[in-house]
């Protein structure tokens, strides 16, 4: 395909997701209909798509609309490409433009042109002060791809050699100890033998600086609260001895987690309400809640311009019932981990003072948050103590 019949496709595609198709499912249905294409223009495809999404409100700005068209118009006019070099109408061109088209759009400013929603500016602001624009700023960009290197599996260096030879090129990042960034063959990493022989996984930098906080002593018991597919587990199971338990609420989201912890080469009970109710207490709790991911929307645009006000509050009212449920399983001595991949104060620390209000025999003994940077996601950690033990 040329450049510019993906730039058709890349319409397509986006009027598809203003018409309520989600992302993933759009470019699905487009690659199915366009047996032609091959993976070099699904690639291209997929990034003009998300790299519109990230910044749908400047781009629509700038392009003088929001349809799949006007977008696509308001990208290219930000990468400084003359859309007249594109929208030839030769081929499978977009049609050229027309003169209304040609004259529209306007420089976008304030939120739009920090393409948030303009009820989340000021709550960017409330939670980062000087950083928040620095913030907004990141999430119009693509994420990096993190790997951990389990060592179990070998070193870093090792990692590192076996990728090299199937075509991906990684180095050490000081952000967590195992972190490597992949700054070339990004699409061969899933049928790697490195991340099929559990050498290495898929986690974002911020997570894994995360998991090293947590102390497990040898033989601990760990419950992961809120598990999902079992990466915050797989990253501190990497690293210490400890009997291993994985919940959520949601147990199908766990059904990957006995594959990848035999990859890994750890041993991972997963359990069901009842069973955790019989295994209780345990000596760390980590409830990695489900929040707005407002720290990780480089990688889930879509989310950005999802969520609302009320869904933030049901958000909020969730991961407070969550900490709540998840203390009774501490026991003595023990330590309830609270972590989302949030920026936003509603979802840390307000969560943590309401919790605290109403426990107050809980005490913080660690907190720490990691910005969107380079090497990592938005993310906060709290440790929690009971008051004597
Ligand atoms: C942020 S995700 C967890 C991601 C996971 N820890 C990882 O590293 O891949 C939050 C998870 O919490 C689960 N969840 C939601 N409500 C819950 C509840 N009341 N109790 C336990 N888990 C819950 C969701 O199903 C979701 O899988």
């Amino acid at each position: 395909m040329t450049p510019a019949a993906r730039i058709s496709a890349a319409i397509e595609v986006l009027d598809a997701i203003r018409a309520g198709v989600s992302a993933e499912q759009a470019l699905t249905n487009w690659a199915r209909r366009s047996r032609f294409a091959g993976s070099g223009d699904r690639a291209a495809l997929r990034d003009h798509v998300f790299d519109v999404l990230r910044r749908w409100r400047s781009c629509a700005v700038s392009g003088g609309g929001e349809t799949g068209r006007a977008l696509m118009l308001g990208a290219l006019r930000a990468q400084g490409i003359d859309p007249d070099t594109l929208f030839t109408g030769t081929g499978h061109a977009p049609a050229p433009l027309t003169a209304a088209e040609r004259d529209g759009g306007a420089p976008p400013e304030g939120a739009a042109a920090l393409d948030l929603p303009d009820w989340l500016w000021p709550r960017f602001q409330a939670a980062l002060g000087a950083e928040a624009e620095v913030a907004a700023e990141a999430l119009r960009h693509r994420a990096p791809v993190m790997l951990r290197v389990n060592p179990r599996r070998g070193t870093a260096a090792d990692a590192i050699a076996r990728l090299a030879a199937e075509g991906i090129v990684a180095e050490p990042c000081e952000i967590a100890m195992n972190a490597l960034q992949v700054t070339g063959g990004e699409r061969k990493i899933a049928t790697s033998s490195a991340y099929l022989e559990g050498v290495v996984e898929l986690q974002d930098g911020s997570s894994q600086a995360a998991m090293e906080r947590l102390d497990v002593a040898p033989d601990a018991r760990v419950l992961d609260y809120c598990a999902g597919g079992g990466g915050k587990t797989l990253a501190l199971a990497a690293r210490a001895e400890a009997r291993w338990v994985a919940h959520d609420a949601a147990p199908e989201r766990m059904k990957d987690l006995p594959a990848r912890a035999a990859r890994a080469g750890v041993a991972v009970r997963v359990m069901d309400h009842a069973a955790l109710h019989a295994a209780a207490p345990f000596d760390l709790v980590l409830c990695d809640v489900p929040c707005s991911g407002s720290g990780t929307w480089r990688r889930t645009p879509e989310a950005k311009w999802r969520l609302t006000p009320e869904r933030l509050r049901e958000l909020t009212r969730l991961q407070t019932q969550i900490l709540a449920e998840a203390s009774r399983m501490v026991a003595p001595g023990g330590v309830l981990a609270y972590a989302t991949c949030s920026v936003l104060n509603e979802e840390n620390h307000d969560v943590i003072s309401y919790f605290q209000c109403k426990h107050p025999e809980w005490n913080i003994s660690g907190q720490e948050h990691w910005p969107i940077s380079r090497q990592g996601d938005g993310f906060f950690l709290v440790q929690l103590c009971r008051v004597n033990g």
